[in-house]
């Protein structure tokens, strides 16, 4: 199976406000429609990590892949149109923007990427909307939706530019337990049905029981 992002060797260190090697020789591999969690103590480094990986921290040694592609060194501008369109995000706070209509935060990031016509867009925007089945919420202001709903929503605006992999940070951490299975659910079906990648840190156990693979932190280190 074709390899989606691989990490060669990173090591990161935080030089303030002491010299501090947060992260050691990390190396590994996701493949198309893997679905991997990240786990480990807090303090670890996996938020570190998952900032490298989604090309947000260019401050590191080593060298990262996304599609092939060596992407360690690219400029500010290319990384942020390579991060747009291949990269979802799904965060513990979904930073929609409230006065938004559901619709309209779905469309955002296929706006700024602008490979499509507004139509398209829309198109498109609603096909995730039905993916995720909150079709119904389209018109509705993103403040006036429940907060499993709102998660959804941001599943959906990451879903828009059709990326190869999803990564998230804590992404069920502020929702009940129906809300969290519900998004598991949701992450299982793209993973096994359409082939996305997906990168999960995250502190519960069960879901990450659930994934294909753990990969377990400790330390700035993988343990293999
Ligand atoms: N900007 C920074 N400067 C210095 N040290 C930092 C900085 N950001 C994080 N750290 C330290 O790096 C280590 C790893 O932090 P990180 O946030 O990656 O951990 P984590 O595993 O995601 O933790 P949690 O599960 O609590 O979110 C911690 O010891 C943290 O205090």
């Amino acid at each position: 199976m074709s390899v989606i992002l691989e990490a060669k060797h990173i090591n990161k260190y935080f030089k303030k406000p002491v010299n501090f090697h947060v992260l050691k020789d990390i190396s590994f591999q996701i493949k198309k429609g893997e679905f991997a969690s990240v786990m480990g103590k807090s303090g670890c480094g996996k938020s570190t990590l998952l900032y490298i990986l989604s090309t947000m921290d260019t401050d590191y040694e080593g060298e990262l892949y996304l599609k092939n592609q060596l992407i360690t060194g690219q400029d500010s501008t290319h990384l942020s149109h390579l991060r747009n369109k291949h990269i979802g995000f799904v965060f513990q706070f979904h930073y929609l923007l409230s006065e938004f209509s559901v619709l309209e935060n779905v469309m955002l990031p296929a706006k700024k990427l602008a490979e499509k016509s507004l139509q398209e867009i829309e198109h498109n925007a609603i096909q995730k909307l039905k993916i995720l089945n909150i079709e119904h919420l389209a018109s509705k202001k993103a403040s006036q939706v429940s907060g499993g709903e709102k998660q959804r929503v941001a599943i959906a605006r990451a879903l828009i530019n059709d990326p190869s992999i999803i990564m998230g940070d804590e992404p069920t951490g502020n929702l009940d337990s129906h809300n969290a299975e519900n998004v598991f659910n949701i992450f299982k079906q793209l993973s096994d049905e359409q082939g996305l990648s997906l990168l999960i840190v995250t502190h519960d156990e069960d879901f990450a029981n659930k994934t294909d693979r753990i990969i377990q932190m400790e330390d700035g280190k993988i343990l293999l």
